[in-house]
């Protein structure tokens, strides 16, 4: 397994009461896998996302991972505003044990960047720092990634290129991605998986996941039709870490 998750617990505590997201949440993710995670608004995805990353901690229990995991895809927060794009993607490359010299080359051949690559993340326009954050986020040869809702983005042909870069990771890594897409499951996972009440639900065949899906969210975008790109308009807009 690339992630197991016995028993978690987790409760966020704030001023106005306790909101326990998980109780006994067990959970496995095979290696190489790509595990598809869908869920009713404030299910727990972004917290499962977080305990996976670690970004967050659990109350109880234990996760194991086998391999090196992401930030999760596009995470404006693994980068700092003031650095440029190399000595960012050189800061990431470093934390993790890998070449921030490849990592560069990637990024700024994939989102065709040239000197911008050595300008300050807070000189970016909108589009190229939506370019950067999503070729920088699969620079990196990890073995499992993380996403959040948006597990791709960009514009046109881009966007298409993004897209094909997710499959050819998927041939040698984990992907584990929270969606409320129907569609985005169905292009991208091997495994669906329905987070609710606290238990992940998990079924080899993606349409089992997407009719208990449907079946407990009134909500539930239809199983046809786009992919959700509302996240993606979000991710956009938000600021970079802690120079920012
Ligand atoms: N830091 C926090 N402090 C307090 N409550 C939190 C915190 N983070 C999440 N929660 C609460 O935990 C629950 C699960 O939130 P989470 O964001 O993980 O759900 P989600 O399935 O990702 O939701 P959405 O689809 O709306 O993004 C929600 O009720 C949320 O309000």
């Amino acid at each position: 397994m690339a992630v197991e998750m016995s028993d978690i617990a987790k409760t966020f505590r704030a001023a106005h009461g306790a909101r326990r997201v998980f109780e006994h949440l067990d959970a496995a993710f095979p290696c190489r896998a790509s595990v598809g995670i869908l869920g009713p608004r404030g299910a727990g995805k972004s917290t499962l996302i977080r305990l996976i990353g670690g970004s967050t901690l659990p109350d109880r229990g234990r996760i194991r991972r086998r391999g090196t995991v992401s930030p999760p895809v596009a995470n404006t927060q693994a980068y700092h505003a003031a650095l440029t794009g190399r000595e960012n993607l050189h800061f990431v490359a470093r934390v993790n044990g890998f070449d921030g010299d490849a990592a560069t080359r990637f990024v700024a051949d994939f989102a065709q960047m040239g000197e911008e690559i050595d300008r300050p993340l807070s000189s970016y326009t909108r589009e190229r720092r939506s370019r950067f954050l999503f070729a920088a986020s699969y620079a990196l040869p990890f073995d499992i990634f993380l996403a959040d809702e948006a597990l791709f983005g960009g514009s046109g042909a881009f966007r298409t290129r993004c897209a094909e870069l997710v499959q050819a990771r998927r041939e040698h890594a984990t992907l584990i991605f929270t969606t409320r897409s129907p569609q985005m499951l169905r292009r991208f996972a091997d495994i669906g998986a329905v987070l609710h009440e606290g238990r992940l639900h998990m079924f080899e065949r993606i349409g089992d996941a997407i009719r208990l899906f449907r079946a407990i969210d009134d909500g539930a975008p239809p199983d046809t039709g786009d992919e959700d790109e509302d996240e993606e308009e979000r991710l956009a807009e938000e600021p970079f870490g802690p120079l920012a």
